[in-house]
């Protein structure tokens, strides 16, 4: 299966360096002129993933055409650009989905936008607790590869699969979607707790919690309980919310010091889904009268609508409930 990505952030430059560890060749296509230079002249992208040799068998381009021939194309954009790029991608090749988060105006998940963009390309899901710097490095790294289509999810996994990667087959899509959606905001969270000094027993109570959250989300939306439970739910959650490695758990930990969200997002060239995906979830889920109280906390620090302190006192006054 020849393999291209699409997008070269930190995410997809990784997952091309990974699928080029045998020495096959991957098409990575780049919006960034400079970012396509960088990867075929001297084989770095130092925009976005910094001090990690690339193997010379990954060839970038600015050309959509040029992922013509790929029988598996990886999909890692930012969640709000995906639309337009699938869009531009060759038609009727597998996409695997990359990008964590939901879709603000539609409230859709990325593989619900994929098939309106591309309708009739097979889509599967890849999510789990994978710092892109780690996987370019060859560290140990386990992941979901969720796809409704049990023999195209095989073939796909035993592609993507190294000795030091592995994937997970599920066929719940929507789960593994959810997952990495949701962990992202409650990662902002943890990094509130961090930044603001209030300790490790918060964090703790906001994981769990936050955990308890995400499931609720996740069975009003037809996710099983034990995708949310696994590699691209808790465990994406657990990694997120324990290192400033996360743009999300940094943004927050900003957020905890002081400093106003707008402020941390303006001009930042990485991004952090978390901020995007608050309001889309937070809406979503009081639409479906699901409560997500953590949630909305980080929703009001991310539009500056309450003072730190208050969006605390709040959470912890909440009424006292069974677990
Ligand atoms: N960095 C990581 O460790 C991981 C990231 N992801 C997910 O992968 C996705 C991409 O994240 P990263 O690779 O980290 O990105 P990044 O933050 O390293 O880079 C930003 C990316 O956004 C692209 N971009 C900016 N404006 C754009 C536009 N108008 N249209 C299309 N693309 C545009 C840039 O070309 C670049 O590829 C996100 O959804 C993220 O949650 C998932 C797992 C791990
Ligand atoms: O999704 C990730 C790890 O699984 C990366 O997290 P951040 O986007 O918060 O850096």
């Amino acid at each position: 299966m020849k393999a291209g990505v699409i997008g070269a952030g930190a995410w997809g430059t990784a997952l091309a360096q990974l699928l080029a560890s045998d020495g096959q060749d991957v098409a990575l296509w780049a919006l960034e002129p400079d970012v396509v230079d960088a990867i075929n002249a001297g084989h770095e992208n130092p925009l976005y993933l910094a001090n990690i040799p690339l193997s010379p068998s990954i060839r970038a381009t600015g050309a959509m055409a040029d992922l013509a021939a790929c029988e598996m194309l990886l999909v890692v954009s930012p969640a709000q650009h995906l639309r337009r790029v699938v869009a531009l991608a060759p038609a009727g090749v597998p996409l695997v989905l990359c990008s964590k988060g939901i879709e603000a105006g539609t409230s859709l998940l990325m593989s619900e936008v994929a098939q309106q963009a591309r309708p009739g390309s097979p889509i599967a899901v890849l999510s789990g607790p994978t710092f892109a710097h780690e996987v370019a490095r060859g560290l140990p790294t386990a992941i979901t590869l969720a796809c409704e289509d049990r023999g195209l999810g095989q073939r796909l996994a035993a592609r993507i699969a190294r000795a030091s990667f592995r994937p997970y087959l599920s066929d719940d899509v929507i789960g593994a979607e959810i997952g990495g959606a949701v962990k992202n905001v409650l990662a902002i969270a943890c990094g509130v707790a961090e930044g603001a000094g209030l300790g490790l027993n918060a964090r703790a109570a906001l994981i769990s919690r936050g955990f308890a959250e995400m499931t609720r989300f996740g069975l009003a939306r037809g996710a099983r309980a034990e995708t949310l439970g696994g590699l691209s739910g808790l465990g994406d959650l657990v990694l997120t919310c324990s290192s400033t490695n996360s743009r999300n758990f940094s943004l927050g930990k900003g957020l905890g010091e002081g400093a106003r969200a707008a402020d941390l997002l303006s001009n930042r060239r990485t991004v952090a889904e978390g901020a995007h995906t608050a309001p889309v979830l937070r809406d979503a889920a009081r639409a479906a009268g699901v409560e997500m109280p953590v949630v909305e906390a980080v929703c009001a620090l991310l539009a500056d609508a309450a003072p730190l302190a208050a969006v605390i006192d709040a959470l912890l006054a909440r009424p006292l409930r069974p677990e």
